[in-house]
């Protein structure tokens, strides 16, 4: 077995105090391997958006330890973490900020001449992403003029172009169309695959299981499945 690129270790994490407290993680422990999309399912209010931001560093857990890519992301100072997440992490939610005044291929390019690369270069990158995600035709255009399944996989050719090695995704799909939400499960299916990247999704979406290598059930806060459906 290869090791693992994400591992939790006991994480809790709790919201409130006394009479409302909430425990959202209850001692979960979980490794998560790259090349592999692993889909998170559960009743609603069962931990699955939190083990996300645990994970991901955006929310920190009560005790436990998160390994990221070998580096106990919890220990590390605040600025630290942003780079780190920044780095090496990607992120997809439902609704994913894009800039109303740029076009497609600005929306991509930007970031990267951010992050320190060559305009040439950005642009060479963006345009082979947009042509990745279906969307080669639309890179003139600004997020007004283009569906929201279009603009989510602006979103998520935006986020692959730094090659995450880790992609969490938290209900990527549930306002889509099914052929948009098709296009968005096998993208981030194939990340997994070409890019060799860890891609963890939470979902209630049926048509995301076909694409999974693993699917952990939460409730309350535990994991109570964990299964690798057989390939077909
Ligand atoms: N910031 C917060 N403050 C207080 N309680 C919170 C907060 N965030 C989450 N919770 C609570 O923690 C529990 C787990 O929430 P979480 O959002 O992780 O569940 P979920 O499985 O993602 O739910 P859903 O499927 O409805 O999105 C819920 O009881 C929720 O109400």
């Amino acid at each position: 077995m290869k090791n693992a690129v994400v591992v939790a270790k006991d994480v809790v994490k709790t919201f409130g105090q006394g009479d409302t407290l909430i425990t959202a993680m209850d001692h979960l422990s979980l490794e998560l391997y790259s090349s592999e999309m692993t889909l998170v399912k559960g009743p609603s209010g069962s931990g699955k958006s939190t083990l996300i931001s645990s994970l991901g560093g955006l929310q920190r857990p009560n005790s436990g330890e998160v390994h990221v890519l070998g580096e106990a992301i919890w220990s590390k100072k605040e600025g630290e973490l942003d780079d780190f997440r920044a780095k090496h992490c990607g992120f997809v939610f439902q609704s994913m900020g894009l800039f109303a005044s740029l076009t497609a291929h600005e929306q991509i390019v930007l970031p990267l001449q951010y992050m320190g690369s060559d305009f040439k270069i950005a642009s060479k990158i963006a345009d082979e992403l947009l042509e990745e995600v279906g969307l080669g035709h639309r890179r003139n255009n600004r997020p007004a003029q283009m569906s929201g399944g279009e603009n989510q996989r602006v979103a998520i050719a935006r986020m692959l172009a730094k090659e995450p090695k880790i992609i969490f995704a938290d209900e990527p799909t549930s306002a889509l169309d099914s052929k948009n939400g098709q296009i968005v499960a096998d993208l981030l299916h194939r990340s997994a695959k070409l890019h060799d990247a860890m891609v963890l999704c939470v979902t209630h979406d049926d048509r995301l299981t076909g694409h999974a290598d693993r699917i952990l059930t939460i409730e309350d806060g535990k994991i109570f499945s964990d299964t690798r459906p057989a390939k077909q």
